[in-house]
C-alpha cells in the first residue's frame, strides 16, 4: 500500500484504522473476524478503486458506505481539488461514525447523507461505489437513477458475479468491464455504464 499512496495518506488511514477498532465492538462495521486484517481485506480493497480509476474528476457516491469502504477510503485517499465523495447510508449508527471519522482526520471532500438510497433525487454521478450492498438486478435501479449520463459504476463483487450479471442482463442493457480483485479468487470489480431498462 505504501507505494500508491503518500505519508500523510497513510497516517490518515492509520487513524480511520484505529477509529474502526475502536468502535467495532458496538457497531460491527467489520465482520468481527476480518478485524485483525483490516489492511489487507478492507482498506487495500477499497483502495484497488483509485488504481483503477485514477485521476478521480468529478463526483463520486458511494452507496450503502457501512463503515467507510470504498468511499471513505477513498476520500482520505484523494484530497485533490477536483473530486468530492458523498457516502449514503441509512443506518444512523454508522453515519455517526463516518462523521466521527471525517471530524477527526479534518476531511473536507467527503459529506454524508443518512437516508434510504431509493429517497434521494438523482445524484447526477460521475462515480458510482458500492460493495456488499446487493445483488447486481438489485444495484441496477440505483444506477440508473444516479449515474451521470457519462458515468461509471464501479461495483464490488464476490465469486457469483456472473450469475449476477446474467439475471440483471434479462432486464437491463449495460456496457461492462469485469477486473479480477486482487483481494480474493474469483472476485470482480464491475465497472459498469450506459444503463438502460429494456
Ligand atoms: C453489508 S454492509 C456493507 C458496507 C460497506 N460497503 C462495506 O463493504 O463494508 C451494507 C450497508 O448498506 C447499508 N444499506 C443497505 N441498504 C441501504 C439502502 N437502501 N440505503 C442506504 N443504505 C443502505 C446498510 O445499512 C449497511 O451499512
Amino acid at each position: 500500500m505504501s507505494e500508491i499512496v503518500s505519508r500523510e495518506t497513510l497516517q490518515k488511514l492509520d487513524q480511520f484504522e484505529q477509529l474502526v477498532r475502536r468502535w467495532n465492538p458496538k457497531i460491527n462495521l467489520v465482520a468481527p473476524a476480518s478485524l485483525n486484517d483490516i489492511k489487507a481485506r478492507h482498506i487495500e480493497d477499497s483502495l484497488q478503486l483509485s488504481q483503477l480509476c485514477c485521476p478521480i474528476n468529478g463526483r463520486w457516491v458511494d452507496l450503502g458506505s457501512g463503515g467507510g469502504f470504498p468511499g471513505l477510503v477513498l476520500a482520505i485517499a484523494h484530497v485533490e481539488a477536483t473530486t468530492d465523495f458523498t457516502l449514503v447510508e441509512s443506518d444512523s449508527r454508522k453515519v455517526a461514525f463516518l462523521r466521527t471519522v471525517i471530524r477527526e482526520l479534518s476531511l473536507t471532500n467527503v459529506n454524508v447523507e443518512n437516508k434510504r438510497i431509493e429517497e434521494l433525487d438523482p445524484l447526477n454521478a460521475a462515480y458510482l461505489s458500492a460493495r456488499a450492498l446487493a445483488p447486481l438486478p438489485r444495484l441496477m435501479p440505483y444506477l440508473q437513477r444516479h449515474l451521470a449520463p457519462e458515468g461509471t459504476a464501479w461495483l464490488m463483487k464476490g465469486r457469483h458475479w456472473k450469475e449476477e450479471m446474467s439475471d440483471a442482463e434479462k432486464e437491463w442493457k449495460f456496457k461492462v468491464k469485469a477486473h479480477p480483485s486482487a483481494s480474493q479468487d474469483g472476485a470482480a470489480i464491475l465497472e459498469i455504464s450506459e444503463v438502460f431498462h429494456v
